[in-house]
């Protein structure tokens, strides 16, 4: 020993450990530094596989974790929101209303005689329709709004920012294409669908935007079907009738 501060540090610096072992060259207690130190060398190399299997773990969980979150959002069949996925939205958008004073449109679409389509042509068939109708939703409105799978055979769009006119003209394209969507078979059918329009001026809660496009759509349906009605308030004091 020679006065100084002969501490030994962890024995992690392969550069303070050659020191040591210089300056103690013979030493009874050297030995076991020596194994003392080769313990610790294994140690740290297990150390640091186990923390890369950890940080390996935790990329994974992370990944399970939005996968699961997106399939909690998504419909499986069309890729569209479900209803939990819509919410989220609807919220931002709420928010975005109340910030800026916006208007905003509410399209509620349901398929036409969709219980029939499925009995004559079988469920698969219903299945290949219902993913070329999101198609065309998500060709149509995606960049500006928000499409989703509202239940079976039913769709809710809703268009933040937009003019009456132009959300009248998205729910015309809407209707036009769906009316090109041939019915399986070769005799020249294609599939229809009803909307309901709702262009909302001032601030509503969400719901009661989408309550009154379900109104106006449940109107086509009795209109006949294969057509858009827009909201009025009358409708919500008559009592639709299919
Ligand atoms: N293929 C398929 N069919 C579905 C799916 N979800 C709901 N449907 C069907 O959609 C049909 C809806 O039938 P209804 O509610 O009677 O309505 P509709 O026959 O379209 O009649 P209207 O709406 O009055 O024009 C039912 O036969 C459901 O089984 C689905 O994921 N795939």
């Amino acid at each position: 020993m020679n006065g100084q501060d002969d501490t030994l540090q962890p024995v992690d610096s392969g550069k303070r450990y050659i020191q040591l072992e210089k300056q103690y060259t013979g030493h009874p207690l050297l030995a076991e530094l020596d194994s003392l130190h080769r313990q610790y060398q294994r140690l740290e190399r297990r150390l640091n596989k186990i923390a890369r299997i950890g940080d390996l773990m935790q990329a994974q969980i992370m990944d399970l974790n939005s996968e699961l979150d997106k399939r909690a959002k998504t419909d499986p069949l069309t890729g569209l929101f479900n209803r939990g996925g819509l919410y989220p939205q609807m919220f931002a958008l709420k928010k975005q209303l109340e910030l800026n004073h916006s208007c905003f449109g509410v399209l509620l679409l349901d398929l036409d005689y969709f219980k029939e389509v499925n009995d004559q042509f079988g469920h698969l068939q219903g299945d290949h329709l219902l993913i070329s109708v999101a198609a065309i939703l998500q060709s149509i409105c995606s960049t500006q709004g928000v499409c989703a799978r509202w239940g079976g055979e039913e769709f809710l769009i809703l268009m933040p920012d937009c003019s009456e006119k132009s959300l009248h003209t998205m729910a015309e394209n809407i209707m036009q294409a769906i009316r090109s969507v041939p019915l399986p078979g070769n005799d020249e059918r294609y599939l229809s669908a009803s909307i309901g329009v709702y262009f909302c001026r001032e601030a509503e809660m969400i719901d009661d935007s989408i309550r009154k496009a379900d109104l106006a759509m449940y109107k086509a349906k009795a209109q006949g079907r294969d057509q858009l009605v827009t909201y009025s308030p009358e409708l919500g004091e008559t009592k639709v009738v299919l």
